[in-house]
């Protein structure tokens, strides 16, 4: 009985102990699960507020990237996203200029270096492997935006403004040399004078010498003026280096001012770009930013295609 008493008396005591205890438990546990619910958002809520956030307004021109070049893989996002680091990254520097094609250092890489430093950073290949950089150049009409290109490509995609690598001018005619530029000592890129309004022969001389003899061209891109028509010239300068078996892309700049897409779209398909048997990828940009093109559109697949072109690796 004394036992069964002792039971009784002690367990009660140790009972309500426990209860108290896991009472206790209960309500911290309780409470945190409280603030815990009360932090959570909903998830058609979280959807709610996701869809409701302000989209990038994409121009309407931008969509034709896609349709013009249906018979390439178009680049996944991880790939324009490597793309982009690199050129973001890179150190651009200029090399050279050249009125003619004798000015073109044969090794602009030991100007600047001792042959002791090349052999040093890059071993007893070094030299011959900077010197034969693949290189890409940029040509077209007077004013059509090459130099602009230029800044575009090596300014930070995220940046509204672009960089003043490469000199710009509303000046027909500004660029009157080759200018070569090192992007991150992995390919050139190489400024050109226009044809056309305000060109002079030697300027042109330069130019298409250099399109024939260089061998460390890899790619020409052609500019042409979005919000202009396609020109003898233009057209006399596909031909040219088509037959010269150039391998070429074609870049239409200034699509920031195309008022009429349709209109645009016509020119395009008629202008026997499309048709031809090396299939050029037709890549349009905007290197200045208006209302209807908020921020510089197009350079992403632009860099895409200049990196592939230089069978560089990601
Ligand atoms: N709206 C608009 N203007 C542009 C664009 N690209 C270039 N421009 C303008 O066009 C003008 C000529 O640009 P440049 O880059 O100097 O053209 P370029 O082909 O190098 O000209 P040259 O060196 O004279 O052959 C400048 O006033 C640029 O600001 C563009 O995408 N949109
Ligand atoms: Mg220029």
């Amino acid at each position: 009985m004394e036992q069964l008493c002792k039971r009784y008396v002690h367990t009660p005591a140790a009972f309500i102990q426990n209860i108290v205890a896991n009472t206790k438990r209960t309500t911290l546990a309780t409470q945190l699960s409280v603030e815990k619910a009360k932090k959570k958002v909903p998830k058609t809520a979280l959807k709610k507020k996701l869809n409701s956030r302000p989209k990038e307004r994409l121009p309407n021109w931008l969509k034709l990237n896609d349709v013009f070049n249906i018979h390439y893989e178009k680049p996944s996002n991880s790939d324009i996203n490597k793309v982009n680091r690199f050129f973001n990254k890179a150190k651009v520097e200029f090399e050279w200029c050249a009125a003619s094609f004798d000015d073109i250092p044969e090794n602009p890489f030991l100007n600047k270096k001792s042959h002791k430093d090349i052999l040093k950073d890059h071993g007893e290949c070094g030299t011959t492997l900077i010197d034969t950089l693949p290189e890409v150049i940029f040509l077209g009409g007077t004013n059509v935006g090459k130099s602009s290109i230029l800044n575009n490509i090596t300014t930070s995609h995220v940046s509204r403004d672009l960089g003043s690598l490469a000199r710009v001018s509303k000046t027909t005619g500004f660029t009157k040399t080759l200018n070569c530029y090192n992007v991150g000592n992995r390919l050139r890129m190489i400024d050109s004078p226009g044809y056309g309004f305000n060109s002079s022969k030697e300027q042109g001389k330069v130019t298409l010498q250099y399109l024939l003899e260089r061998k460390q061209l890899v790619r020409c891109f052609l500019l042409l003026a979005g919000d202009k028509e396609i020109n003898n010239t233009d057209n006399m300068i596909i031909q040219y280096i088509h037959e010269h078996g150039v391998p070429f892309e074609v870049v239409f700049t200034k699509m920031d001012k195309v008022k009429d897409l349709n209109k645009f779209k016509k020119k395009v398909m008629s202008s026997g770009l499309m048709d031809l048997p090396t299939l050029p990828r037709l890549v349009l940009t905007n290197s200045l930013t208006s209302s209807t093109s908020p921020k510089r559109f197009g350079i992403d697949l632009l860099r895409y295609v200049i990196f592939q072109s230089c069978g560089l690796i990601l």
